[in-house]
């Protein structure tokens, strides 16, 4: 396997809160990563370091074996660095193949509109938007809002993806149509880092998992492994009832 995006000691700190604090791990090509720990935790700020959004306090993140700490947002998106938003923002008046081609024309390397529209007809069919290409975004329903959050981020041929909760707010038959989608994606060979609150659908789609707590990686690897983590059960259920968690166990 070879390694696509490794972090070496990434912190950030904002004021006197550190967000983020010492973090290191690497991505191998094709992989689907899950990264989850409970609210506040650094997930959404990690994205951000990876992808230019926040300068790092101190770290570095090398992808495809160079350092790209202190790039913009859109040099990371050039470079093969593209991501999904928690909350889906499309350009609401456009239609859905304007909104896709953006993406292609910003991010993907597309030499001209043509080329770029064209790209964005090819991700739309490969998410299942074809039918909606010449809508206006904002008529979309939440699930296929998010599948043009997809599309998007694919007409900018990702090398790695970082989706941002892209199943909140998804009901369960919803749920599994995104994920179907989502090993589409690492077939084509883009590794996945992926954001998730829900469990059930880290485990069903996650071949390892990142866990922060309190801005740092408490555990990581295999999923069922990482969960049976005294750490990881403390960070999510609270010392406490961690503790009487495991004395109910001992008792039978
Ligand atoms: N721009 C910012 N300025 C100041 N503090 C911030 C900023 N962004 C995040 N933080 C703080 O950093 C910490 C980590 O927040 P972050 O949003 O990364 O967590 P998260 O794990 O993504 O949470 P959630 O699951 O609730 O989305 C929190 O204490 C948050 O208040």
């Amino acid at each position: 396997m070879t390694e696509i995006l490794r972090l070496e000691g990434v912190s950030k700190a904002f004021g006197g809160v550190r967000a983020v604090n010492d973090v290191s791990f690497a991505l191998q090509e094709g992989q689907i990563v899950g990264l989850i720990g409970p609210n506040g935790a650094g997930k959404t700020t990690l994205v951000n370091l990876i992808t230019g959004v926040h300068p790092l306090t101190a770290g570095r993140v090398v992808f495809a074996g160079r350092n790209v700490a202190g790039q913009k947002p859109f040099q990371a998106a050039r470079r093969g660095l593209a991501r999904t938003f928690q909350i889906v923002q499309p350009f609401p008046q456009m239609s859905v193949v304007e909104n896709v081609a953006a993406g292609a024309l910003f991010g993907g390397g597309q030499p001209s509109r043509q080329a770029a529209t064209e790209a964005a007809r090819r991700e739309l069919a490969f998410v299942g938007l074809e039918p909606f290409a010449e809508t206006p975004a904002a008529s979309l329903t939440l699930p296929n809002r998010k599948r043009l959050e997809l599309a998007k981020s694919l007409a900018m041929q990702p090398k790695v993806l970082l989706l941002d909760e892209v199943n909140a707010g998804l009901n369960a038959v919803e749920i599994d149509g995104a994920l179907d989608l989502i090993r589409q994606i690492a077939a084509r060979g883009i590794t996945i880092l992926i954001i998730e609150h829900l469990m059930k659908v880290v485990l069903s789609i996650s071949q390892r998992i990142l866990v922060l707590h309190h801005g740092e990686l408490i555990a990581e690897g295999e999923p069922r492994a990482v969960l049976d983590d005294e750490r990881v059960i403390e960070a999510y259920l609270g010392a406490k009832f961690a503790a009487r968690f495991r004395e109910a166990g001992r008792d039978g």
